[in-house]
C-alpha cells in the first residue's frame, strides 16, 4: 500500500462548520507536499501569486512553487492561521512569501491585491486563479438567487477580475492557470451552479489564451477531481467525507501534492507550445483523451 492508499483509507467521516474550511483542523491533515519529489529549479526568479494559496490545492502549488526557485504570494480569504502556516513554510524554503487576505466577489479588491503583490514583489510572472466556493444542494429548484451569485462572483467573476488586473503586469513566457474541476466534464447532480462556473472555466481559459496568445502569455487549467482539501468536511455531508473519491477507477481520493506538479509544468519552459488546454488529475474519475 503506497502513502496515497494509506492515507485515504486512514480518514473517517468528519465536517467542518464553516467554509472555507481550515486546514490546520484537518484529521488527517492533507499530504501538501511529497517528499519524493526532485526540484529542479524550474521557476527560478520568477514571482507567482495563488488565490486559494493557504491551503489544500493552492498550498501545495505554493510550496512547490518555492521548491523549483519562485517567490510566491498568496490570497486568501480569512483563513489567517492557515495562511501563516504556509507562509513560514514558503519562507523555510527560502522564498521571498507574503499572505493578502482579500474577497473574490469584489472587483476593488481583486485589483488591489495584484496591486500589493507588483509593490511588495517588485513584478509578477505567473498567476494561480484557484479560489473558489461550492454549496452542495440536491434540489435544483432550492439554489437561491443568492447562492447563484456567490457561487459565480467567487469562482469565475473574481478569476477574471485577478486576470484582468495581472495581465498588465504579465510579459511574454508568463502564465495563467486556473482551476477548474472534472464537474466541468462530467456534471454533478448535486453541485449544478458550482459546475457551470467551471465550465466557464474552461471556456474562459480557452478564450483568454486565444486573445494573450499574440503577447506569447500561455493560459491554462487544471481540472482536479475528488482531493482532499478544507473544502471537502467544509462542505460535503460525514459519509461522503469519508467515501470521497472511491467512484474513480484508482478507488481512492487523490492528495493535494499529486495537483502540484502540474502547475509547475504549466509554469515552466517544459511546456512552451500548450495554452488553453487542461490537465485532468482525477484518479481516472473522468477519462479524457
Ligand atoms: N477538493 C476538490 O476535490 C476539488 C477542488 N477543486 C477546486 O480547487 C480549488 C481549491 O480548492 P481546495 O484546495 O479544494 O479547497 P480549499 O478550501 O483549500 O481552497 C479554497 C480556497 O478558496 C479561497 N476562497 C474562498 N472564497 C474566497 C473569497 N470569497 N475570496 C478569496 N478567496 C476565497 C479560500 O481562501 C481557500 O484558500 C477550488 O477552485 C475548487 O473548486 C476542483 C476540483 C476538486
Ligand atoms: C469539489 C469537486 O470539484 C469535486 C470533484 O469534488
Amino acid at each position: 500500500m503506497d502513502k496515497f492508499e494509506k492515507i485515504d483509507q486512514e480518514i473517517k467521516g468528519y465536517t467542518q462548520d464553516k467554509q472555507p474550511g481550515s486546514e490546520r483542523d484537518m484529521n488527517p491533515r492533507p499530504i501538501a507536499e511529497d517528499d519524493d519529489y526532485k526540484a529542479g529549479g524550474k521557476l527560478t526568479g520568477k514571482i507567482a501569486l495563488i488565490t486559494g494559496g493557504d491551503s489544500g490545492i493552492g498550498r501545495a502549488v505554493a510550496i512547490l512553487y518555492a521548491k523549483e526557485g519562485a517567490d510566491v504570494a498568496i490570497g486568501y480569504y480569512d483563513e489567517t492561521a492557515d495562511a501563516e502556516d504556509t507562509v513560514k513554510r514558503l519562507e523555510e524554503l527560502g522564498a521571498k512569501a507574503k499572505a493578502y487576505a482579500f474577497d473574490l466577489k469584489d472587483v476593488e479588491q481583486c485589483r488591489k491585491l495584484v496591486s500589493d503583490v507588483v509593490t511588495d514583489f517588485g513584478g509578477l510572472n505567473i498567476v494561480v486563479n484557484n479560489g473558489g466556493v461550492q454549496f452542495p444542494q440536491e434540489d435544483f429548484l432550492a439554489i437561491t438567487p443568492e447562492q447563484i451569485q456567490t457561487t459565480f462572483s467567487t469562482n469565475i467573476f473574481g478569476m477574471m477580475y485577478v486576470s484582468q488586473a495581472a495581465i498588465p503586469h504579465l510579459s511574454a513566457g508568463d502564465t495563467i492557470i486556473n482551476t477548474s474541476s472534472v464537474t466541468a466534464y462530467r456534471g454533478s447532480e448535486s453541485l449544478i451552479d458550482y459546475s457551470a462556473t467551471k465550465g466557464a472555466i474552461t471556456a474562459f481559459t480557452r478564450s483568454l489564451a486565444q486573445n494573450l496568445a499574440p503577447k506569447k502569455i500561455r493560459v491554462n487549467s487544471v481540472a482536479p477531481g475528488p482531493i482532499y482539501t478544507p473544502l471537502i468536511p467544509a462542505t460535503f455531508p460525514a459519509e461522503k467525507v469519508e467515501k470521497h473519491g472511491q467512484e474513480t477507477a484508482m478507488e481512492r481520493r487523490g492528495q493535494p501534492s499529486e495537483n502540484a506538479p502540474a502547475y509547475v509544468f504549466l509554469a515552466s519552459q517544459d511546456s512552451t507550445y500548450i495554452t488553453g488546454q487542461a490537465i485532468h488529475i482525477n484518479g481516472g474519475d473522468y477519462l479524457s483523451s
